[in-house]
């Protein structure tokens, strides 16, 4: 029995845990003038991220010009992914107070896993060079159960739970994948107005949030 309300706390990855747009943006910046479409902003690629690097770079071509045919799209994403994986922790780094939190949960008998919609080996890179990969328990990316079972479906959160033994789960994430993906699995969700939501924090539906992982802790035990 941990010291908490929960045993086990699944994290999403970007804009939770790891601020990590500033990596994102140049790599789907770099697809797209590639193939001649101007680039989005930081501020534009904040609100693109959390589906996963093609979701990514398919709102990123809506919203420069639309959609291109199947094969460049396919050549575009690997162009995409080349990239990023060649530079996802340049700028990357964990939110303040995120690694005390994590740490402050494991003490008290919190298991943690990771259930991103990035993909499981560069998330799991990323992690690495972060010196991350510790805290976790168990490690989902959006492609581990076939992408058709990414976030907003409940698998990842599932097959997480039952590594980590069962037991009383919390759903910590900053979108509307997350939110979905909670209630999909009936577990409780936080949501961090710091990160990348997709629509207005009000929208998101979640059961409580916090604004800086200094007062995750609090917040995660007044559920
Ligand atoms: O890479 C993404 O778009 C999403 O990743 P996340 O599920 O960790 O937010
Ligand atoms: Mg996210």
């Amino acid at each position: 029995m941990s010291k908490f309300p929960f045993d086990i706390v699944l994290f999403d990855l970007d804009g939770t845990l790891v601020d990590s747009a500033r990596d994102l943006c140049p790599a789907v910046n770099h697809a797209l003038t590639r193939i001649g479409r101007d680039p989005v902003s930081e501020g534009t690629s904040r609100t693109l991220i959390g589906g996963g690097t093609d979701m990514m770079l398919t709102r990123a071509l809506e919203a420069t010009g639309g959609m291109i045919g199947d094969d460049e799209y396919c050549e575009l994403s690997q162009t995409l992914l080349d990239f990023y994986w060649d530079n996802l922790a340049v700028h990357t780094v964990p939110y303040p107070g995120c690694e005390d939190a994590l740490a402050q949960l494991r003490e008290g008998g919190v298991s943690l896993a990771l259930c991103t919609n990035k993909s499981e080996k560069p998330a799991r890179e990323l992690l690495d060079a972060l010196a991350m990969t510790a805290h976790f328990d168990a490690i989902y990316g959006g492609d581990t159960l076939g992408r058709e079972n990414a976030k907003p479906a409940p698998d990842m959160l599932h097959a997480a739970i039952a590594d980590c033994g069962g037991g009383r789960a919390l759903m910590v994430g900053d979108t509307t994948y997350d939110v979905r993906a909670a209630r999909a699995a009936s577990v409780p969700v936080l949501t961090f107005t710091g990160g990348y939501a997709d629509v207005a924090h009000g929208d998101l539906g979640s059961d409580a949030h916090f604004a800086a992982w200094h007062g995750f802790v609090d917040a995660a035990r007044a559920l």
